[in-house]
């Protein structure tokens, strides 16, 4: 299958490496140093049940839009920061609509991606997505390293009732991704599997980027443990105001998941440390958006975003 992975870091680098090794072709998307070193050394990547180093095929967006056409692929992966999401589908608007085969599948965290590319594309080519358990990271240009069993959860956006033409799409790319040791699951219902994730984000994102704590030490914090749970219920609050069903054992079961994790940086960690936009708005805002909808405000979520803008400012 022919892939471009478009915001190739340190997710995007991770599958597209699950990909080529497999026997794909991925077009890896990125810019500045991190593309240089790809395109002259290689992608460099590792994990501790695979490792991955060879020549690959990288540009910028410009080069894309100049060297490829649309229908030199099937599948775009998206894999930038969610805020970078609108601005490339926008810049990219003409070149997508060229090839209404390609579809696009959203790997990002958060609940907004797949509106702002639909609005491009049309729902009928939109694949909402997720990578979970996993951490992946670029520790230097053309270097990732990632550990997690690196899942891939993914549906047709809404759900597969409102969007019902893609199912044989979505069951060949599930079989290519468990071929390339890609564990995945296709959901009826990627809206929920979305929240579901943003449980977790928003629980540990923000307060791992302001404590500068690991996701272990976070969760096994006497206090910080607590708040961790309460922004996970008002994650829950906001997803039921939106028309999404998470239920008390959904938010029970992602702090079990997230306390049972690697003892990892949370990629908003990481943008802190390295200095980069943060996707606090992307996270936090539609917690904090839909729990004013549920008529009780998000204020733990409210506080951490408004105390991290602050220490960065
Ligand atoms: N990292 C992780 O462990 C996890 C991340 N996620 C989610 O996955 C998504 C990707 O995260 P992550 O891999 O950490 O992000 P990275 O910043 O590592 O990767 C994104 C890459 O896209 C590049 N990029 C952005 N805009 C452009 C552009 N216009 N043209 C070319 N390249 C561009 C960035 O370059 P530049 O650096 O110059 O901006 C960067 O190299 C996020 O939504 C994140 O929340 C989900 C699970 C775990
Ligand atoms: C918390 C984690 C690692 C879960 O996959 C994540 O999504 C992130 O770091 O952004």
């Amino acid at each position: 299958m022919r892939f471009v992975v478009l915001g190739a870091g340190g997710i995007g680098c991770y599958y597209a490496a699950r990909l080529l090794a497999a026997g794909h072709q991925a077009l890896l998307v990125a810019r500045g140093e991190h593309l240089t070193a790809l395109q002259q050394q290689g992608l460099t990547l590792k994990h501790p049940q695979f490792s991955f180093n060879e020549a690959v095929a990288a540009t910028d967006v410009i080069g894309l839009m100049r060297d490829y056409s649309a229908s030199d692929f099937d599948w775009l992966l998206l894999a930038a920061k969610s805020s970078a999401t609108e601005p490339l589908m926008l810049q990219l608007a003409d070149w997508l609509n060229a090839n209404p085969e390609l579809l696009i599948l959203s790997l990002q965290n958060g609940v907004d991606n797949e509106a702002h590319i639909a609005s491009v594309v049309g729902q009928e080519r939109t694949v909402g997505g997720l990578a979970v358990k996993i951490g992946a990271h670029i520790i230097a240009p053309g270097n990732v390293e990632a550990t997690g069993v690196a899942q891939v959860d993914f549906g047709a956006w809404p759900n597969q009732q409102q969007n019902p033409t893609l199912q044989s799409r979505l069951m060949a790319l599930a079989e290519v991704f468990t071929h390339a040791q890609i564990p995945n699951t296709v959901y009826d219902n990627v809206s929920y599997a979305l929240w579901r994730k943003l449980v977790i984000n928003n629980a540990v994102n923000p307060l791992t980027a302001l404590t500068l704590l690991n996701t272990r030490e976070l969760t096994q914090h006497s206090v910080f443990t607590h708040t961790v749970k309460t922004m996970m219920q008002e994650t829950g609050r906001a997803a039921n105001a939106e028309g999404v069903h998470l239920t008390e054992a959904d938010i029970e079961e992602m702090y079990q998941l997230i306390c049972g994790f690697d003892a990892i940086k949370t990629s908003m960690l990481v943008d802190r440390l390295k200095g980069r936009t943060m996707e606090i708005d992307d996270i936090c805002g539609p917690v904090i958006r839909g729990c004013i909808k549920a008529g009780k405000p998000a204020t733990t979520t409210e506080l951490i975003a408004a105390l991290l803008r602050n220490a960065v400012q």
